[in-house]
């Protein structure tokens, strides 16, 4: 027993419901839902301090930018604020025409009539409204039968179409959910819509919305696909309904169960952004949006710049973004691990403009919804060379020859370990400077002066050794074998690269030297200057100088 009590003594397994030829498994999602946005309403009603008018109208106003059609305002008949909320919307025409406003309210006629009392005036409006029908609801809140727990809703069905019908300047749209149908008997779920339906007796022009909501979420995924597909056999008129989907995330799999749910033929989808609502949340429209998005579906909801929106809705909640959450969270696109930078790189290297996306480890381009490529690399001690890498290159232009990445992410790799932390961009330039760009001592270099003849090069450093400036002498076939052959060691070129960084008049070049001083380790220099020539004699000289530690180092420890 993995826990002191065993729980099958407490919980109860939910009990599948029989339908063998289901065919949803089969289905696949080639297009985008109805999208209705709750955060105004469900996502309000779960915060610590609900939003006030000013935030719930920052709110609206984010949602409509985003691309939301359908928008959950509020309970009006549940709070002043809400009330007024819904009137300041209608009075100071903030609803675009092709946007329409939705409210909720119990299935209680005194809460019904305050509801139409706010929404007067309003072009267009949808009235939802709930009662819960599982069993534990009716015996426990209710106290009613089945037949009782129906009645409610008919009911109420009948009081919202006779207040409807008397404000006919408004183009009514209705909403019924039976709270918590994922807990439902599935046969009376489809009876008590039925009776909706004949009450509100929709048509193919003017549909019923039929809501089904894992109110709290009880199974695995494929048991609401399989309650949805069940569902959409069995209800009345199903041309004459959408049925929409609205999730929590007790279980944390709000996403899959909404995504299955609409494999299993539902054309509408109720959630929060970033996945805010009671208690674990209701499903996260935005990643059920961006996972259509990268599955090549547009999702008709517009997240280009997400974090825009992400601000939007932390500031109004009062509740911060994960730093995980799918999409839009702060780590989600950041690979720390070395071998994850390593195929992230090549993968950036590779990525022609215009082709299919195929960056490892990245399932969106960070671009397509405003985010820059810094934050998709970050180093510290489980990092290897291709993050390095990645990161000078594109913070610095700097590119490092191969055999030379491997040298440096040791510094690297020797650091992080030493500081325990993460190094930035900033940080490992840094380093790079110190290790390779400031290296001057024995021998730094002060000038020099190149004479060129018939491809031979005859040259004269100026070099600064201790306190005394000298003047070394050489010559050779280019510059290079010339510098080398006035030094006062013996030093072997093993390998030399180069290349621009920046264009036009702010260019410079950047040299790289690997050089082997007699018996010893080879090891690297990097030289960065407007003249190349001066660029490949500090690389060198870089090299040098490393290279004489290296060699005293080896001889003190001797
Ligand atoms: C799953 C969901 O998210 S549902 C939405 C939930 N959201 C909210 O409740 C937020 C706003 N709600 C409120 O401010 C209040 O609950 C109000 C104003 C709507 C109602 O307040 P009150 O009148 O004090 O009632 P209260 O909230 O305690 O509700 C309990 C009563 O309503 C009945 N009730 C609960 N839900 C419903 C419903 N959907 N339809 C009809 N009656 C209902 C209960 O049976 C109970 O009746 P009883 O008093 O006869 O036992
Ligand atoms: C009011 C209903 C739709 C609800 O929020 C739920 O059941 O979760
Ligand atoms: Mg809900």
């Amino acid at each position: 027993m993995s826990m002191l009590k065993d729980p099958s003594n407490k919980y109860r397994a939910f009990t599948p419901i029989n339908i063998p030829d289901r065919t949803w498994p089969d289905k696949i999602i080639d297009q985008a839902p109805i999208w209705l946005s709750t955060d105004l309403r469900d996502g309000n009603q779960s915060l610590i301090e609900p939003m006030d008018a000013e935030k719930k109208m920052r709110f609206f106003k984010c949602l409509v930018d985003v691309g939301l059609r359908e928008i959950e305002v509020g309970f009006p008949s549940a709070s002043q604020t809400d009330f007024d909320f819904v009137r300041e919307l209608i009075e100071g025409g903030h609803i675009p025409d092709d946007v329409t406003i939705q409210v909720l309210t119990q299935a209680r006629d005194d809460l019904i009539e305050r509801t139409f009392e706010s929404l007067k005036g309003a072009k267009k409006a949808i009235v939802h409204y709930y009662n819960a029908c599982a069993p534990s609801f009716r015996k426990i809140v209710f106290n009613q039968d089945k037949a009782g727990v129906k009645a409610i809703a008919v009911s109420a069905g009948a009081t919202i179409k006779r207040l409807a019908d008397a404000a006919p300047d408004t183009a009514w749209g209705f909403e019924y959910s039976p709270e918590v149908f994922s807990s439902t008997e599935i046969d009376f779920a489809v009876e008590v819509c039925n009776a909706v339906i004949a009450v509100f007796q929709p048509t193919p022009a003017n549909k019923l919305i039929l809501n089904l909501p894992a109110t709290i979420e009880n199974a695995t995924p494929n048991n609401y696909a399989d309650q949805i597909e069940w569902f959409g056999r069995h209800v009345d008129k199903r041309d004459s309904v959408l049925i929409s989907l609205h999730t929590h995330n007790d279980r944390g799999t709000g996403v899959a169960a909404t995504e299955l749910g609409l494999m299993a033929g539902a054309d509408r989808v109720e959630g929060c952004l970033f996945g805010n609502g009671e208690r674990t949340g209701n499903v996260c429209l935005v990643t059920v949006a961006l996972n259509l998005y990268t599955q090549g579906i547009d999702p008709l909801l517009d997240f280009s710049d997400i974090d825009a929106v992400r601000k939007v809705v932390e500031d109004c909640n009062q509740i911060p973004v994960h730093p995980r959450h799918p999409y839009v969270g702060d780590l989600v696109h950041t690979a720390f691990s070395g071998s994850h930078q390593d195929a992230i790189r090549k993968g950036f290297a590779q990525q022609k403009e215009g082709q299919v996306w195929e960056v490892p480890y990245l399932p969106i381009d960070p671009a397509d919804i405003g985010r820059d490529y810094e934050a998709v690399i970050r180093v510290n001690s489980q990092s290897g060379k291709g993050g390095i890498t990645f990161l000078l290159e594109q913070e610095y232009g700097i590119n490092l020859p191969r055999r030379m990445q491997i040298e440096f992410s040791q510094v690297v790799q020797g650091e992080t370990d030493r500081l325990g932390l993460e190094m930035t961009a900033g940080q490992i330039h840094g380093l790079l400077e110190r290790e390779y760009l400031q290296a001057n001592a024995p021998y730094e270099l002060k000038g020099h002066r190149l004479q060129e003849e018939n491809g031979d090069s005859n040259v004269e450093v100026q070099v600064q050794v201790g306190g005394q400036l000298e003047s070394w002498r050489g010559a050779g076939k280019g510059p290079l074998e010339a510098l080398v052959s006035s030094l006062p060691v013996s030093v072997e070129i093993m390998d030399y690269q180069e290349h621009a960084i920046g264009g036009g008049a702010n260019a410079k070049a950047a040299s790289y030297i690997e050089i082997r001083l007699d018996g010893q380790r080879p090891l690297h220099g990097i030289g960065i200057d407007a003249n190349i020539t001066t660029a490949s004699f500090r690389a060198l000289f870089s090299a040098l100088n490393r290279a004489v530690k290296q060699a005293d180092g080896k001889t003190q420890a001797a």
